[in-house]
């Protein structure tokens, strides 16, 4: 038949696991930054503001041809008050037949948005982050937080986590919340010094991060401002960092990070992935990360084909 069958979020968080997802995204990455559309088809997502909200809609699709994935997410994303009860993220995936174009399975998309978000990070910080790496650093700490947070214990072996948040019993809830010891800050001054990979994954519209604050050669994996006219970082520090991007098209439209600062993109993550740019990790690196359509369609695939091997 082809009625679609639905993935609810339980059920795709049960099938997707960090160790399945980071090769293929390496994979995909790399293949994306050789702009050779009949690998990989990928425009930047549209996005259109649901005014009433305080908020945006996105649409993600994706074509990975050398894995056969037709794939499209839909996000929606939202500013919302601190503390807010109401969610600042939704997502839907849908995946496609690609031969015949039918919709052959709709998944919930916030496990998928959490973790391939979270893995690309991991992967920049295995290319860019000092060869000795002993402080993490979260700034925020909501859902992203804690999926950077797991990623990062599975792939390296940090000796101190700190956390940020705005507010501070948000980031003791974070720190109780999971199983190994990370020290709680009550500034990011504080939380960032002598840290050697800092995550920003904050809701924040202004910087939250400065330069000034950042130890030459640390890594900083930038997750959230997602918006033209939002930062998380400041000019001193998009000036004196070497800046990553996922995909250039996207950070020229979607960064304000990028786009306010004037700062030059050095290079993708997959151009370091195919070896056609240098990963220079004894200088401050940025991986400004905006997310793709691509990553999303190779963990919908995952989830698809683990669901369909358990029936
Ligand atoms: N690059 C990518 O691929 C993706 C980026 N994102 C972005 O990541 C960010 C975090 O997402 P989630 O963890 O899902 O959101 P969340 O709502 O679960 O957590 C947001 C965190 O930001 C903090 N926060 C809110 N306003 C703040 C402010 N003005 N200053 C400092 N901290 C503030 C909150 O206290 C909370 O800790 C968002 O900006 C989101 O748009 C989300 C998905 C994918
Ligand atoms: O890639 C993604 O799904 C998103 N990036 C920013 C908000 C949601």
């Amino acid at each position: 038949g082809r009625r679609p069958v639905f993935l609810s979020d339980d059920v795709v968080a049960r099938l997707l696991r960090y160790d399945d997802l980071i090769p293929r995204l390496e994979a995909v990455l790399g293949k994306f930054s050789l702009r050779d559309s009949a690998a990989v088809v990928q425009p930047v997502r549209s996005v259109m503001p649901v005014v009433d909200h305080n908020g945006f809609l996105g649409l993600m699709p994706a074509y990975v041809a050398y894995e056969g994935i037709l794939c499209a997410k839909v996000v929606a994303f939202y500013s919302r008050e601190e503390g807010s009860s109401l969610p600042s993220t939704q997502a839907t995936v849908l995946l496609f037949d690609p031969e015949f174009g039918n919709v052959a399975a709709v998944m919930d998309g916030l496990d998928i948005t959490h973790k391939r978000t979270a893995a690309v990070s991991a992967i920049s910080a295995k290319l860019l982050s000092p060869a000795q790496s002993d402080v993490l650093c979260i700034l925020g700490s909501g859902h992203q937080a804690l999926s950077h947070y797991e990623v990062f214990m599975q792939l390296f072996s940090f000796k101190e986590v700190r956390v940020w948040s705005r507010r501070m019993e948000m980031a003791k809830q974070f720190a109780a919340s999971v199983q190994g010891s990370v020290t709680v800050c009550s500034s990011v001054k504080e939380t960032v010094d002598g840290a050697d990979v800092i995550v920003t994954v904050t809701n924040s519209s202004e910087p939250v991060l400065f330069g000034e604050w950042v130890k030459p050669g640390a890594h900083v994996a930038a997750v959230g401002a997602c918006r033209p006219n939002w930062r998380e970082l400041d000019d001193v520090l998009m000036r004196d960092a070497v800046i990553y991007v996922d995909s250039r098209e996207a950070a020229a439209v979607e960064s304000g990070d990028i786009i306010l600062s004037g700062a030059k993109v050095f290079a993708e993550i997959g151009e370091v992935l195919n070896g056609t740019s240098p990963a220079l990790r004894e200088k401050t690196t940025v991986f400004k990360s905006l997310g793709m359509g691509i990553q999303d369609a190779i963990c919908a695939k995952l989830v698809f084909d683990k669901w369909k091997s358990n029936q």
